[in-house]
């Protein structure tokens, strides 16, 4: 579940130190998940080409544009008849958005179908609109949505405020993670995960308690001890940011975790990491949308699918095999396949 902060507007209750407005935020606003508080069901997933194997065909998903492809995923896809089947997590459909100042259209029509325990990525080329799709999908206030439709858990994510949304149990790792100076990650993360609590009317966790519940979470993420003392991201390399964006999506939980270029800046060994502590969160319950450029990542955190975003819109979906055509020979290859 998750939590929107605006914190020019709202601030923490005591003991919670004030907390200053956002370096690098063009909102002044973070957006953060609270856990589901339950316990995760951890699972591994299928391996991709089981799943493929048993993919329905491939649909036209935009009636404009006849080379777009895309697969109407099914509950029942890899479905070993035996557990309840997936349910539908999140439904996009033809969705589009312009930018709130400039009303220039960004996405000029997105669909996607994303059921419970799937990972789905997101390559696209440069200001293809995947930074924007994730946005929107939080409710940037930077965007306005022009058309289409959003359904989340069943319910339309349009009608609700960009908290409601997180407390509906999005989660988003922002691209450029933002500072916040003069506030400690691990007050941070005891405010944003007591705000849950309250919302689900627990008991809050004093710093003492917080501490006993995030410190064996600090291993998933290889982060040290100290991290927790230190300005949220202030000062923090470009992979210890992401790293941190992970400690708090470990922290808060999420039914559906958008996590926007996790990869950029991360070197061999932060990487294995990050992706180990996404693995490692991923239930038969939640979902994983990641945006990424690189084939690297998809091969630590295995996508159930690969969609390609071109001008607004998903012109292609598949699996690992669009990433490595896309490697080889560019995004032409995958343009004319
Ligand atoms: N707030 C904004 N103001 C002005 N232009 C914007 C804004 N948000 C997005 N854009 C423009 O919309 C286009 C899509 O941007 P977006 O960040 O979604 O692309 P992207 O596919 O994520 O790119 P990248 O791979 O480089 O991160 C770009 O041309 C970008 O400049």
């Amino acid at each position: 579940m998750a939590l929107l902060l605006h914190f020019s507007c709202s601030p923490p209750s005591p003991p919670l130190s004030p907390l200053p407005s956002l370096r690098n935020s063009p909102s002044n606003s973070l957006l953060f998940t609270v856990p589901a508080l339950r316990p995760h069901r951890f699972r591994s997933f299928p391996s991709l080409s089981a799943q493929t194997q048993n993919r329905h065909s491939l649909t036209a998903t935009n009636a404009s544009l006849s080379a777009v492809e895309s697969p109407v995923t099914s509950p029942l896809d890899g479905h070993d008849g035996e557990s309840p089947p997936p349910k539908l997590l999140l439904q996009v459909k033809d969705l589009r958005a312009v930018i709130a100042e400039s009303k220039q259209e960004i996405l000029k029509g997105v669909n996607l179908v994303v059921y419970e325990g799937e990972v789905h990525a997101i390559m696209g080329k440069n200001g293809s609109g995947k930074s924007t799709f994730s946005k929107v999908l939080v409710g940037h206030p930077d965007y306005e949505v022009t058309g289409g439709s959003i359904i989340f858990k069943g319910e339309n994510l349009l009608d609700m405020e960009p908290e409601e949304r997180s407390l509906a149990g999005l989660f988003m790792s922002f691209q450029s993670p933002v500072e916040i100076p003069g506030v400690s990650n691990i007050d941070f993360l005891n405010m944003a995960y007591n705000a849950r609590r309250r919302k689900l009317g627990l008991p809050e966790l004093g710093p003492i308690e917080f501490y006993g519940y995030i410190s064996p979470k600090l291993d998933l993420v290889n982060m040290k001890i100290e991290f927790l003392n230190r300005n949220v991201n202030e000062g923090f390399s470009g992979g210890e940011r992401k790293r941190n964006e992970i400690l708090q999506l470990a922290v808060l939980g999420a039914d559906l975790a958008i996590l926007d270029e996790i990869d950029s800046g991360l070197d061999v060994d932060a990487l294995e990491d990050v992706a180990k502590a996404v693995n490692g969160l991923l239930t038969q319950k939640n979902s994983v949308l990641m945006i990424t450029h690189y084939i690297r990542l998809l091969k630590s955190i295995k996508p159930t699918y690969i969609h390609i975003m071109e001008d607004g819109r998903i012109v292609k979906t598949g699996d690992i095999t669009i990433a490595k055509i896309l490697e080889k020979d560019g995004y032409k290859a995958i343009s004319a396949a």
